[in-house]
């Protein structure tokens, strides 16, 4: 992934998009990765597994990790329920800054509450922000972190049974340890989506469901 993506995103999407509305903002940066250049959004093919599982899930309190733009942000909230409440987590400010930009254009600072630090430092701190535990988490940063941060969720006692961990690239860039992990866990059911990486057709990738049971 190219360096300064996120500058040049943010160029496009301040010259092209309709503020106020999450699904242009959506289609203007897909649009952009077919077209201009790709960026490590989870995409719109990807992106419509994550809508679907969203949906099926019906969750009232969220954590995303990795924000990177906003682009996956975006797409959760926007099939959230009103009471709930959505955290994403990103270490990298300049990405941060991006997604902030992106999400306030979008319309939705009031359902997005964004974190900016290393996920093992953020995770410990959301019991005393009010959070009993996550119904869904969407993985989707640093491959080496998916299993160090789904093992300190647990600790933590923030996953309860029946929460969802939707995690992305678990075949392209690849987790292993993570999918190891999960599917030879009692405590998880996982499920595989096949799909391809985001914006590039020929290339597979896969999303991994597991639903702890606890
Ligand atoms: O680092 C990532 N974090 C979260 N999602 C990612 C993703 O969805 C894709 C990629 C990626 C890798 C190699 C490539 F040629 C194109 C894209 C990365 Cl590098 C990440
Ligand atoms: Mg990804």
């Amino acid at each position: 992934t190219a360096e300064g993506f996120h500058l040049r995103l943010l160029e496009h999407v301040r010259k092209t998009v309709k503020p106020g509305d999450a699904s242009n903002m959506i289609a203007t940066i897909d649009n952009y990765c077919y077209t201009v250049e790709s960026g490590m959004n989870v995409g719109d093919v990807k992106g419509k597994i994550l809508d679907d599982i969203v949906l099926e899930t019906n969750p009232t309190t969220v954590l995303e990790l990795g924000t990177f733009c906003g682009y996956s942000a975006l797409r959760i909230a926007r099939n959230l329920p009103e009471n709930s409440r959505f955290f994403t987590v990103e270490f990298n400010p300049e990405h941060a800054a991006v997604a902030k930009e992106i999400i306030h254009t979008a319309g939705m600072d009031d359902k997005i509450q964004m974190l900016i630090g290393p996920s093992q430092e953020m995770i410990p701190q959301f019991k005393g922000m009010g959070v009993s535990h996550f119904d869904l988490v969407f993985v989707d940063h640093e491959k080496d972190l998916y299993k160090p941060d789904v093992i300190l969720l647990e600790k933590e006692g923030l996953l309860k049974k029946g929460s969802v961990i939707v995690a992305d690239n678990v075949v392209y860039p690849g987790s292993p340890d993570y999918i190891d992990y999960v599917r030879n866990n009692p405590k998880f059911k996982s499920t595989n989506y096949m799909s391809e990486l985001e914006y590039h057709k020929d290339v597979v990738d896969a999303i991994e469901k597991s639903i702890y049971i606890g």
